[in-house]
């Protein structure tokens, strides 16, 4: 594995620093572009990395992950009244089929999807980000994960589209709690500051039938794991989604701090980051990565 590992990082690293960085969120801007790291955890509990993979990133909406597995936890099937669970086909802040599509967001992966699962854990805690952020560091087996409140503020400023989301769902009734608490919760979940083997291992559940070994916990039943791994195939890498599908074959979700998870059932959960996007919000030498894992493995649940 070290060697595919290092094979694969040398074909990537000249696509580093291609694209942009995400520059919507103020804070994000200033990341140093030229950062690359993978992390492999198996089920077997071996971990293989290379490069900045101890590096500390804003996982921004890999966090989506978690908030979901929170409300399934909770909420079960009967959450799916207020989100759905088709793929988008637009960008992941978009708005307009939003209205048309009377305030129920098409997935929990786009904004607004996002947007009303916090509503959903909103409703369940007394400090949501909180037990989001116990939830990560149990899963990932570090208690030293952080929010980064520089980040969170910086998106809270300039919240205006992900506001504009949450008022159109509550014109709806499809939203429950105050959206500016729900909001600061949604930004904080982004802004939590997690490295790819953090990442790798927290979501080692979703690649081992829902249980996570690490601290010895049934995350989910094994059924909803399979959900999950489905939704993030579907809709994990917004309009890419298909793409991703397509060239790498695996459930998949990326967050425009450069972060992207990989699920392959029952083997591995793998992270690839790196800070520069391509035109939809994926890292692109992440994407890149995961498509040379993959067709070096074989790896694919197709
Ligand atoms: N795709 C992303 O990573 C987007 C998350 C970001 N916090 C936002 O709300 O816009």
């Amino acid at each position: 594995m070290n060697s595919i590992l290092k094979r694969i990082y040398e074909k990537v690293l000249p696509l580093v620093g291609e694209g942009n960085v995400a520059d919507y969120i103020p804070a994000l801007a200033s990341v140093n572009p030229n950062q690359f790291g993978i992390a492999i955890y198996s089920n077997k509990g071996e971990c293989y990395t290379i490069g900045d993979a101890k590096t500390p990133f804003s996982i921004q909406s890999i966090s989506k992950v978690f908030s979901l597995t929170l409300a399934m936890k909770h909420y079960g099937e009967g959450m799916w009244k207020r989100v759905g669970r088709e793929p988008s086909g637009l960008p992941f802040n978009s708005l307009v089929q939003l209205e048309y599509e009377g305030g129920v967001p098409r997935n929990p992966f786009i904004n607004a999807g996002a947007i009303v699962v916090s509503d959903m854990n909103q409703t369940r805690f007394a400090t949501p980000h909180y037990a989001m952020r116990e939830f990560v560091r149990r899963l990932s087996g570090n208690p030293n994960i952080k929010t980064d409140k520089v980040v969170a503020d910086s998106e809270y400023e300039h919240r205006s589209r992900n506001a504009a989301m949450a008022y159109l769902m509550k014109s709806f009734d499809n939203f429950d709690n105050d959206v500016e608490d729900v909001l600061h919760n949604y930004f904080s979940n982004c802004a939590l500051r997690m490295n790819c083997v953090d990442l790798a291992k927290a979501f080692g559940f979703l690649a081992n039938k829902g249980y996570c070994m690490i601290n010895n916990e049934q995350v989910v039943s094994e059924q909803q794991a399979r959900q999950i791994n489905a939704l993030m195939a579907t809709s994990g890498l917004y309009d890419e989604a298909g793409t991703f599908a397509y060239m790498v074959g695996l459930p998949g979700k990326s967050g425009v701090g450069g972060g992207i998870v990989a699920i392959v059932p029952n083997q591995f959960s793998i992270c690839v980051w790196s800070p520069c996007l391509n035109k939809v919000g994926n890292s692109l030498a992440g994407v890149a990565a995961l498509e040379a894992l993959s067709s070096e493995i074989g790896w694919s649940v197709f």
